[in-house]
């Protein structure tokens, strides 16, 4: 079976990569000509831990090709993976554009019968518009099987995750397509549920959301830890350990960002309404989450006073470790409303600053974590980097204004910060 890969970002590019693991023979096509030039000679266009050997590796042993002519991949494939973005309009609705284009490229180029399997996150009877979008497109008519198959990957662990899921899930209308799906990942030991279209896309958006909730409603339990002087991190343990919660995706903190639960639950949200239902639990999910940013600024100007002409240092942009993506990243809201208020801005990221100031952020860039403490009135973790926790604070107290740290993510040793003469502030950390 020939397998074409449509789409070269994060999702695309660990599903080709994951498919060659498994001995099958995959070539990427995308638009993005500047990504596929840096792509075809082993660069990769985004930062994630693992994937530039594999890469190598696949491309060396010609397992693996790059084009910018999807029609000629379409032509040559006999299943064709879609995995381009699916982002959020300002309504909430999600925008199709990307999707649509390639149905109709798949249709206008179907040369022979063809199993299109979309890995987008798209909303519910989207897999059925794909299927008539591909057909409306054909000169003739060529039979084609459409089957979902939702990504549950995170970034910063992108492969390991696609090659190590808890399970997969396969929707579709046609048995046969959804056994051929199934047969590619033969070798995954894992769980593969088999269920109809509809179901498997609303059970990616679900996941998302339960996910978010969980993370929502810790956020929100470390406020009342917060007023209680009731450590948040016990909490989460002593709740953890029951089986039926389970101990992940309960830690506090400034709240979740990245390119996939923002614009998901908004996403998810909106097909409550169109169905003319009301979202209780995703309308709180989100709402503590808009409103922990102002929370952490509270607590900030509550220890520091009005912000205006002091010096804050941002620690960490990207949305979580192990990435470059800012989409959506807490650490740009943090900037704006500081900004905003008067604050002069530094950051320090150890990769996302790499190449460039992204989004022309108002911020000083460091080139060294050293740098954010000459005198500054407040250090401002927004990213639990590992070299951030391993870093010599003690030695650098000295070269602060205001010996102030703002933990973000509740990963810095409060004890031993405030041994060294740190005023410091996680949220519901009880007080020492
Ligand atoms: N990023 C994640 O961690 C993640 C995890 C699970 C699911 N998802 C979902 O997977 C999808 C892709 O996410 P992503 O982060 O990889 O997106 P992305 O925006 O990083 O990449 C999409 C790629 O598709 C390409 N593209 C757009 N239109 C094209 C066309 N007509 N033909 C060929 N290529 C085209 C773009 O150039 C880009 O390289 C989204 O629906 C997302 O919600 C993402
Ligand atoms: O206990 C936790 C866990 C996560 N986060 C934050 O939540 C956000 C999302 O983190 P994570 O889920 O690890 O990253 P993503 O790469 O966005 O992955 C999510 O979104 C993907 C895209 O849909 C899904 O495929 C994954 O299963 C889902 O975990 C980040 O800002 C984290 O800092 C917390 O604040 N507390």
């Amino acid at each position: 079976m020939n397998i074409a890969v449509i789409g070269t970002g994060y999702v695309g590019l660990t599903t080709a990569l994951m498919l060659c693991e498994l001995n099958h023979q995959v070539v990427c096509a995308d638009t993005h000509t500047a990504k596929l030039k840096q792509l075809k000679s082993n660069r990769l266009p985004l930062h994630e831990p693992g994937l530039k050997e594999v890469l190598n590796r696949h491309l060396s042993r010609r397992s693996l090709s790059f084009t910018s002519d999807t029609g000629q991949a379409v032509r040559e494939s006999d299943i064709l993976f879609i995995t381009v973005g699916t982002p959020s309009k300002s309504d909430g609705f999600t925008d199709l554009n990307q999707i649509k284009k390639v149905a109709e490229t798949i249709g206008l180029n179907q040369n022979g019968y063809k199993i299109v399997v979309n890995k987008s996150t798209a909303p519910v009877g989207t897999c059925q518009n794909i299927h008539r979008w591909i057909l409306k497109r054909q000169p003739r008519y060529i039979p084609v099987d459409v089957v979902c198959n939702p990504e549950f990957l995170r970034e910063g662990s992108a492969l390991y995750d696609a090659l190590h899921p808890d399970r997969i899930v396969i929707g579709s209308d046609n048995t046969e397509a959804a056994r051929s799906v199934r047969d590619l990942y033969d070798s995954i030991p894992c769980p593969k549920m088999m269920t109809g279209l509809r179901t498997a896309e609303l059970i990616k958006y679900s996941a998302n959301a339960f996910l978010a909730m969980k993370i929502s409603f810790i956020n929100e339990i470390a406020r009342l830890c917060d007023s209680h002087g009731v450590d948040v991190a016990d909490v989460s343990t002593g709740i953890g350990l029951d089986r039926r919660i389970g101990s992940r995706f309960l830690k506090a903190g400034i709240g979740w960002g990245g390119s996939c639960f923002p614009k998901d639950l908004a996403s998810l949200g909106h097909m409550f309404e169109q169905a003319g239902l009301s979202p209780r639990i995703l309308q709180a999910v989100r709402q503590v989450n808009e409103t922990q940013v102002e929370y952490y600024l509270r607590r900030l100007e509550e220890r520091l006073g009005d912000v205006r002409g002091k010096t804050i240092s941002i620690l960490g942009i990207a949305f979580k470790p192990d990435t470059d993506d800012i989409r959506e990243a807490p650490a740009i809201k943090v900037i704006q409303a500081l900004h905003q208020k008067g604050a002069f801005l530094r950051a320090y990221d150890p990769v996302v600053f790499r190449h460039r100031n992204p989004a022309g952020l108002p911020v000083t860039v460091c080139g060294e974590m050293s740098e954010a403490f000459e005198d500054s009135d407040c250090i401002f973790l927004m990213t639990e980097w590992k070299n951030f926790l391993h870093f010599d604070w003690k030695s650098h107290r000295h070269r602060m204004r205001t010996p102030l740290i703002i933990d973000g993510r509740n990963v810095l040793d409060q004890k031993a910060l405030i041994q060294c003469g740190y005023l410091y502030y996680g949220m519901g950390k009880a007080g020492l």
